[in-house]
């Protein structure tokens, strides 16, 4: 699949999952190439009339959200809940999920865990039977080398994610340290989310189990919903 066709494809994911958002609804706003598709095609519906506010996983969806025009809020001012959030995913395998390839995991793992219905927005590179992309992982920057020992440990390999324009590692919006953790194929992902969540002074990982509730697909010419 070229780029280009796989645009096209994240696009119609995303024309998809915004029909599960309804008048009066606090969404969720997901990070990521496919996430910021639905946040422009929500923005567009604003501007048609659609009543909703929007909390954000990043300073990318933030910045979006805003040139769009969504009115924005927070968690603490909706006692914490959501009722739609629109994100995207590394990788899916049925509702489990790989995220945080834009390091804003552990953002969009808390506005996840708050909401009713969380739609994955996704190309067809996402899919896969088990996961077995690298698990990406936050850390204290103080932690690093003693996170890193743990997760080998569990048996991975860590990588300190690099920045790509600047002399240094990645610093999260959160401004902490992220490591990519090679597993290889991750069979239970349930018990290694809990396993590498206990590591001292990890602030997040990855590993979303059991997270969607639906994955919108998007292909060359259509659209597969999975539900879960
Ligand atoms: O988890 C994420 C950011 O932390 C993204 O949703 C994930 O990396 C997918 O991004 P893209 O849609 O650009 O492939």
């Amino acid at each position: 699949m070229d780029e280009q066709t796989r645009d096209a494809a994240k696009r119609r994911a995303s024309e998809s999952a915004v029909e599960a958002v309804s008048d009066g609804d606090v969404v969720g706003l997901g990070s990521g190439s496919t996430a910021e598709h639905a946040i422009r095609i929500l923005g567009d519906r604003v501007e048609e009339g659609l009543d909703i506010v929007g909390v954000t996983t990043s300073f990318q969806a933030r910045e979006i959200a805003i040139e769009k025009g969504i009115d924005l809020t927070t968690l603490d001012e909706t006692d914490g809940h959501i009722d739609v959030t629109i994100d995207g995913a590394d990788q899916f395998a049925g509702s489990d999920l790989i995220k945080g390839g834009g390091a804003a995991h552990a953002r969009e793992k808390i506005v996840a865990s708050a909401t009713d219905s969380l739609q994955i927005v996704a190309d067809p590179t996402k899919e896969t039977d088990v996961l077995d992309t690298v698990v990406p992982v936050e850390v204290l920057p103080d932690a690093r080398t003693t996170v890193a020992n743990a997760i080998r440990e569990l048996g991975g390999e860590p990588e300190l994610r690099w920045a790509k324009r600047k002399s240094g590692p990645v610093v999260t919006d959160n401004g902490n340290l992220l490591f990519d953790a090679d597993f290889g194929a991750i069979d239970d992902p349930e018990t290694l989310a809990t396993e590498i969540a206990t590591i001292p002074s990890v602030v997040e990982h990855g590993i979303f189990p059991g997270y969607a509730d639906a994955v919108h697909m998007g292909t060359e010419d259509g659209v597969t919903v999975f539900e879960y």
